[in-house]
């Protein structure tokens, strides 16, 4: 039969000289001694055969062909071998070891170290022939296997995506590799845990750790940059917008400025003020227009005739001395003629224009008094206040110092309205506490404005009219306290009279002309109204000078009057 076969391996050339053993001839004792020596040293007897079995999960063709069909023992050393280089060779072991790092993965490195303890024991009984391979088996396969080991590469992919999940992930990459050379199905995924902890394992023994860093390095060195790409891109979202967003700054500024040009953005200043005027007195217009032309129709001029325009006149507000004036006149030129409803219109035009002609006088202003009072009476809501701010607009436009006295102490609202009049107008504002003594307020600021050298002073007073005895002293008073300071002031008493009133117009002016002296009006609210006719019969009793026309709430809704632009527009001749 065949007999033993002592095996020599020659390093390097993989040769084996087989040696035919006499198996009649007595067994030499055995040295137990020498086998107890061996034990420690054998370790180093690993490597060769983790030649042999490395190839396996890497190259299957590597391993030589005649040594592993015959030597059945094969594997059993196996896990012998790894045990041995786990403590000189650690990278051997690590790749090879694979029930230890099966259980390891979950806890991470700290399993690797049972596996060690376990090797150690089993390979005394095998290792003869181990000792004399240790060095070469550790310096060679160790280096090759371990740089060769297509594991590294792979794990750097795994850190990319360990990054988010941290270590977890690496797991499902490294385990479709290697399932490949392990068949079974359950360890599949397994396996690709222990590729990590064998790397981890080797760092504790010295000399491994030179190949466990490259292991390791790779992976934080890429995550690192990942991190970096990552971090930067929300970051560069964010800075295009904080550009974009500035835009909320700016529409705050955007507001506060269009907060000041508010008088700016009126659609007034592109048209005219006569346009405006016009549009206001449309209504009157449009109305007497209507009624004028329904009266001369069908008929010629006639007393009848006459009569029913003298009416419409009247219904417009014109008062009776106008209306006489255009009937009088349309009779002495076409009495007994066909007229046609232009011609109405123009004559109507006409003897308006007569009317207003002498009331239409501007503001004229004695700066030889320093300052000019100019004292604003009217009944409340006739618009003294927004006349105020109109005309101190215009006279701080013109260069000149203006100082405003909040007189109407009786409404706290239009204390503040007047201070914002003033801020708008740059003009000091002198007010007191609400229902503070109203002369003691114009005295008071008439000084001031005097010792300020204000060229001019406008002084604003309440118009409660339905307590007339009251209101009547208090203006009184005021007129008089003024008085002590310079005989002649106030020097112009503007009354501000409300077109929209109508006929009642006519005895506020008579009430506030006897009790202050008003030498003066301002015809507020003409745009809009029916009743603009009104202005022209006031004119037309009282006579007294009409300095400007309201038309709007704006700052520039302050027109001088014009009495031929005010009669062509409510007679309805363009
Ligand atoms: N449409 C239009 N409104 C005007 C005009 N003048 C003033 N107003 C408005 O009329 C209202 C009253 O104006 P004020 O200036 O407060 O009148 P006031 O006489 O001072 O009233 P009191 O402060 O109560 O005595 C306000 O809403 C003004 O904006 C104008 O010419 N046209």
């Amino acid at each position: 039969m065949a007999g033993f076969f002592k095996k020599i391996f020659s390093f390097g050339k993989k040769e084996v000289v087989e040696e035919r053993i006499d198996e009649t001839a007595p067994l030499p004792p055995i040295k137990w001694d020498a086998l107890e020596a061996l034990k420690p040293a054998a370790g180093q007897a690993v490597p060769e055969f983790l030649k042999r079995e490395e190839p396996r999960p890497e190259a299957e063709a590597a391993p030589p062909p005649p040594v592993e069909p015959e030597a059945p023992p094969a594997p059993q050393p196996a896990p012998i071998e790894e045990a041995k280089p786990a403590q000189i060779i650690p990278p051997g072991p690590d790749i090879q070891p694979e029930p230890a790092p099966v259980e390891e993965p979950k806890p991470e490195p700290t399993p690797t170290i049972p596996p060690e303890p376990e090797i150690q024991t089993e390979p005394a009984p095998v290792e003869e022939l181990q000792p004399p391979k240790f060095e070469t088996a550790a310096e060679e396969p160790a280096p090759e296997e371990i740089p060769a080991a297509p594991v590294i590469p792979e794990p750097v992919p795994a850190p990319e995506l360990q990054e988010i999940p941290e270590p977890e992930p690496q797991r499902p990459e490294i385990a479709p590799s290697q399932p490949e050379k392990r068949p079974e199905p359950a360890p599949v995924e397994m396996p690709a845990p222990p590729a990590e902890a064998p790397s981890t394992a080797p760092e504790p023994a010295a000399p491994p750790a030179e190949i466990a860093p490259p292991i390791r390095q790779p992976a934080p060195v890429e995550t690192q940059p990942i991190f970096d790409e990552i971090a930067p891109e929300p970051q560069a979202v964010p800075q295009p917008e904080p550009k974009p967003a500035p835009g909320k700054v700016t529409v705050t500024k955007k507001v506060e400025q269009k907060a000041e040009p508010q008088k700016a953005p009126e659609p007034a200043p592109k048209r005219s003020w006569f346009q405006r005027m016009k549009e206001g007195l449309a209504r009157s217009s449009r109305e007497l227009s209507g009624n004028i032309a329904g009266v001369f129709t069908k008929r010629k001029l006639d007393e009848d005739t006459l009569q029913d325009l003298e009416d419409v006149l009247i219904r417009a507000d014109l008062g009776m001395e106008t209306a006489l004036r255009i009937t009088d006149s349309l009779a002495a030129s076409r009495y007994g003629k066909d007229v046609s409803e232009t011609e109405v219109r123009a004559i109507m035009a006409a003897e308006v224009e007569k009317v207003l002609t002498h009331v239409a006088l501007p503001l004229e202003l004695d700066l030889s008094h320093k300052p000019h009072v100019i004292l604003v009476v009217g009944v409340n809501g006739t618009g003294k206040t927004t006349t105020i701010g109109k005309l101190a607009a215009k006279l701080t436009d013109g260069g000149l110092a203006v100082m405003l006295a909040a007189g109407d102490t009786f409404r706290a609202a239009a204390i503040e309205q007047l201070k914002i009049w003033g801020e708008r107008t740059k003009s000091p504002v002198i007010a007191s506490k609400l229902g503070a003594d109203a002369a003691g307020l114009a005295y008071d600021a008439f000084e001031q404005a005097k010792q300020a050298g204000s060229d001019v002073l406008i002084i604003d007073t309440a118009g409660r009219l339905q307590n007339k005895a009251e209101l009547m002293a208090e203006l009184e008073k005021i007129v008089r306290v003024l008085g002590k300071l310079d005989p002649e002031a106030p020097h112009t008493v503007l009354q501000t009279v409300d077109a929209t009133t109508g006929q009642n117009a006519l005895n506020q002016v008579e009430i506030f002309r006897n009790v202050a002296g008003v030498n003066g009006l301002v015809m507020t609210k003409l745009d809009g109204t029916a009743r603009g006719g009104i202005l022209v019969a006031i004119a037309a009793k009282h006579k007294l000078p009409v300095y400007f026309i309201g038309v709007g709430e704006q700052v520039d809704d302050l027109e001088p009057f014009s009495a031929s632009e005010f009669a062509k527009a409510i007679a309805g001749v363009a």
